[in-house]
């Protein structure tokens, strides 16, 4: 299996979010949608390695993301749906950054500074339209060599260009094997992307739905 979660607790103070006793997929594109603070994006965050939890989490059958911290992080990419960076950093300093962090070719982020067509790497984020900011942060996602990339409201604030660029990518990296996790309140079928399945984020844990 890609993905598979165990007992998976999460909570903020007193407050339980998520409660998954078991979850497991293999690779595919997965549609996970809900409501409005169901828990998609703290279920990414702690998935991404972002948040503390109790459970287990593991990627490939093999890397334990509490045990294999560093294997795990390198096999899974998120692409947060509302990123925020530092004013004064730039797009060059910080792909730059994550593409050695993920040991990422130089190729690879060139092909992918092409792709979504960033220009003006240099300005820092202070300056950058919020479209912008969320191309960057989508081409983050695509760095290395994930087994699983997230990608959380991809589609929000980006234009018909960029998002025919990210379907195009989601289907090439799917052909090379990669795994996604997709959240959107969109329906990604009309965007000519086939769905393995979709989950819905409900009372707390994910629920297998076929109503697409
Ligand atoms: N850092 C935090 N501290 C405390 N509570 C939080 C924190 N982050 C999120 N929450 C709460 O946890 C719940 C789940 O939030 P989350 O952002 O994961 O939902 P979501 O499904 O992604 O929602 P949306 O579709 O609106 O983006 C919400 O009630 C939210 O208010």
């Amino acid at each position: 299996m890609v993905l598979e979660i165990n007992q998976l607790r999460q909570r903020y103070g007193e407050r339980e979010i998520l409660s998954i006793p078991s979850f497991g997929i293999e690779k595919g594109i997965y549609w996970i949608q809900g409501e409005n603070g169901a828990g998609k994006s703290t279920l990414f965050r702690t998935l991404a390695g972002m948040l503390p939890f109790e459970g287990s989490v593991k990627l490939d059958g093999r890397y334990d993301l509490k045990k294999d911290p560093v294997e795990y992080r390198l096999r899974l990419n998120l692409g947060e749906a509302e990123p925020l960076y530092p004013s004064f950093l730039t797009p060059a300093d910080l792909i730059a950054f994550v593409a050695e962090a993920q040991r990422a070719p130089r190729e690879q982020r060139e092909m992918l500074t092409g792709a979504f067509g960033i220009n003006y790497l240099s300005n820092p984020f202070g300056s950058c339209s919020s479209g912008m900011v969320k191309k960057v942060s989508l081409l983050l996602a695509f760095l290395g060599d994930p087994s699983l990339i997230i990608l959380d409201e991809p589609l929000i604030t980006i234009d018909r260009e960029a998002r025919e660029v990210l379907f195009g990518l989601i289907k090439e990296y799917h052909r090379n094997g990669v795994t996604f996790l997709l959240s959107s309140h969109q329906l990604f079928e009309q965007e000519g992307l086939h769905v393995s399945q979709s989950f819905r984020l409900k009372d707390k844990t994910l629920i297998a739905t076929d109503a697409l």
